[in-house]
């Protein structure tokens, strides 16, 4: 087969994140669609990340979302609090400052101790697949400034995503050797969350905490699902675990999409694909820049994907032949309710 040089977005501390460009495997020849479809496959095995360029999604719509999401947050505190969180089994609505603590602490008294300790330093709002029967997304009312309709623009948002979910899943089965359209009953139900992440502007001695406990943005977690869709802006402070045990920088990088895999995707992989560690920590000062009397505000959308919930997850054709089973299969919804109630 042709080789292909794939471009590297990370590369430190034997952490090595692609750059793929999607645009081959979507409308590239078909080895070109091949090789692309194993380079973005080894980014999910070796790093557990990768970042995506000419993924589909047009910018316009990227910057849409943006600028209703900054919207919605500058709204007044109340009305982001009428409608706040519910349940873990619907995971919709808004959540102030520190009340999520990310964390790999199953125990919910750890993680109690651990928020009030150091509560993360964000708000967000998740929204989930629209119409599910007694699981309401919490919309706020009305329009922003510019006179765009947020439900339409998130709704819009939440289908292009889907849609770009289905086709990663494509590309990893195509590097499995897999038919391709293995994972399309897996992807059409569209049991995920588009999260809007808002990181207030801080001042720096917040970070510099006088109990010695280490302050970040966000905690350091894995995602639960099978893959995220992470759209950050040009603040910086995403970080990413290497295999030497440092969090490396994944510096943002104009018009990609950070796409990593999470621990469900890890399992039904038997562990052949990596969910790795990250978080968001105070941003890293630009060239050029001066740290002045505060930090910026950081905003970011991650797109957390599932396999539909009413799928039973069990190890992936190709996986597990050799070496067994690792996991017992379990239920999509199921697994992910369990993940969500232990944080909150
Ligand atoms: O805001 C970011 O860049 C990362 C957010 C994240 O990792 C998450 O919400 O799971
Ligand atoms: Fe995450």
């Amino acid at each position: 087969m042709a080789s292909m040089t794939v471009d590297t977005a990370v590369e430190k501390d034997n952490l090595f994140i692609p750059l793929i460009d999607f645009s081959l495997f979507l409308h590239g020849t078909p080895t070109e669609k091949h090789s692309t479809a194993l380079a973005l496959l080894h980014g999910f095995q070796q790093a557990g990340f990768i970042y995506l360029k000419n993924h589909g999604i047009p910018r316009s719509q990227i910057s849409t979302v943006f600028a209703s999401s900054a919207a919605f947050f500058a709204r007044p505190q109340p009305q982001k609090d009428s409608l706040a969180w519910y349940s873990p089994a619907a995971n919709r609505g808004y959540t102030a400052h520190g009340r999520e603590k990310v964390t790999q602490l199953a125990d919910r008294a750890d993680v109690a101790a651990l928020r009030a300790a150091v509560p993360d330093l964000k708000e967000s709002l998740e929204i989930g697949r629209e119409g599910e029967p007694g699981m309401p997304n919490m919309w706020p009312d009305g329009f922003d400034g510019a006179g765009v309709a947020f439900r339409d623009t998130m709704l819009a948002f939440f289908d292009a995503c889907k849609g770009l979910h289905g086709r990663v899943m494509r590309a990893v089965a195509v590097g499995l050797g897999i038919p391709e359209e293995w994972f399309d009953g897996f992807t059409d139900g569209g049991d995920n969350t588009l999260r809007l992440l808002h990181y207030p502007e801080v001042r720096p001695e917040v970070f510099r905490r006088a109990d010695g406990l280490e302050q970040v943005r966000a905690g350091e977690h894995t995602d639960y699902g099978s893959i995220t869709l992470l759209f950050q802006d040009d603040r910086g402070g995403l970080q990413v675990l290497s295999p030497n045990g440092n969090f490396i920088d994944a510096a943002p990088i104009p018009d990609t999409i950070v796409v990593n895999a999470g621990d469900l995707l890890a399992r039904w992989s038997n562990d052949t694909i990596k969910s790795t560690k990250h978080r968001v920590v105070e941003p890293p000062p630009k060239a050029g820049e001066e740290v002045g009397d505060v930090y910026p505000a950081r905003y970011s959308v991650a797109y957390f994907c599932n396999p539909n919930f009413d799928k039973f997850i069990d190890a992936i054709p190709g996986t597990y032949e050799e070496t067994g089973k690792k996991y017992e299969g379990v239920n999509s919804g199921e697994y992910l309710v369990r993940r969500l109630a232990a944080t909150y």
